[in-house]
């Protein structure tokens, strides 16, 4: 379907139930983290959780139309522990950002503040054969949330924006022949993070997430945050530069977003 740009086109995601009615479902995400409501929980101190990246699983990165993101097999690449009641294997990473300019950017907020950029890492739970069928699992997928913050340049990240020149339209794909171990992208402190049951993001929303949402920012430089929007997408008035492709936070509903800390 020519939809073209599911922020763009119509009223954007605020339309988005219309065809996907799950959009007013119960677990949708993104949420605002309020800090005062949130609720530690031992449990998860005493299971960490068990992120482990490899090297060499970083495959390829492909323009989504609506992202960049970096496909992987997961080999080696596992997470366990904390919330999760099972081993889940790594598929992808990518990001959701804002405008020139402006403060919001990143999906989830916390206590009504927004990042410039949020890094999504997608695992899907090795209990199912493979991802489509984990997909739309309410135990499917597990996210890690990783929300950027404009500071000190981020070499690593930097590796992986040095290929958007090589996908400047949707679809477009190109395989990454070095070493990229998305570790990288973590925060220096990944113990603190807070922990809900949410959805996709984006259509068909499925409420198949476990979010894991770090509390620590990544730093990266303010270049590097315009250097996402020279990827390029649709819009109804033609092609243009990617920015604003974030949901806003919807509303939690009867969920408790639970702690690691204290
Ligand atoms: C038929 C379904 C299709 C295969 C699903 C493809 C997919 O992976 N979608 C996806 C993944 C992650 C997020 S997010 N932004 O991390 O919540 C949003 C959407
Ligand atoms: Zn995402």
């Amino acid at each position: 379907k020519k939809r073209g740009n599911i922020y763009l086109s119509g009223a954007g995601p605020s339309a988005w139930h219309e065809e996907y009615p799950v959009a007013k479902g119960k677990r949708q995400s993104p949420v605002d983290i309020n800090t005062n409501k949130t609720k530690f929980d031992p449990k998860l101190a005493a299971d960490p959780l068990t992120i482990r990246f490899s090297d060499s699983c970083c495959q390829s990165i492909v323009n989504t139309g609506i992202s960049f993101q970096v496909t992987s097999n997961g080999a080696g690449c596992e997470l366990s522990g904390g919330p999760l009641d099972s081993t889940y294997q790594f598929a992808q990473f990518h990001a959701h950002w804002g405008a020139y300019l402006k403060t919001t950017g990143s999906e989830h907020t916390v206590d009504g503040v927004s990042y410039p950029a949020e890094l999504h890492l997608v695992h899907w739970n090795t209990k199912y054969d493979d991802f489509k069928d984990a997909v739309d699992k309410p135990d499917g997928l597990a996210v890690i949330a990783v929300f950027f913050k404009r500071g000190k340049e981020h070499p690593g990240f930097g590796k992986i924006q040095d290929l958007f020149s090589k996908i400047p339209a949707k679809g477009a794909k190109v395989n990454i022949d070095f070493e990229f171990n998305p570790g990288l992208l973590m925060p220096p402190d990944s113990e603190n993070y807070w922990t809900y049951l949410g959805s996709l993001t984006t259509p068909p929303l499925y409420e198949s997430v476990t979010w894991i949402v770090m509390k620590e920012p990544l730093e990266v430089s303010v270049e590097q945050i315009a250097i996402l929007r020279t990827l390029l997408w649709e819009t109804p008035n033609g092609v243009s530069q990617m920015y604003n492709n974030f949901r806003p936070p919807v509303p939690l509903r009867d969920r408790v977003i639970r702690a690691s800390f204290g």
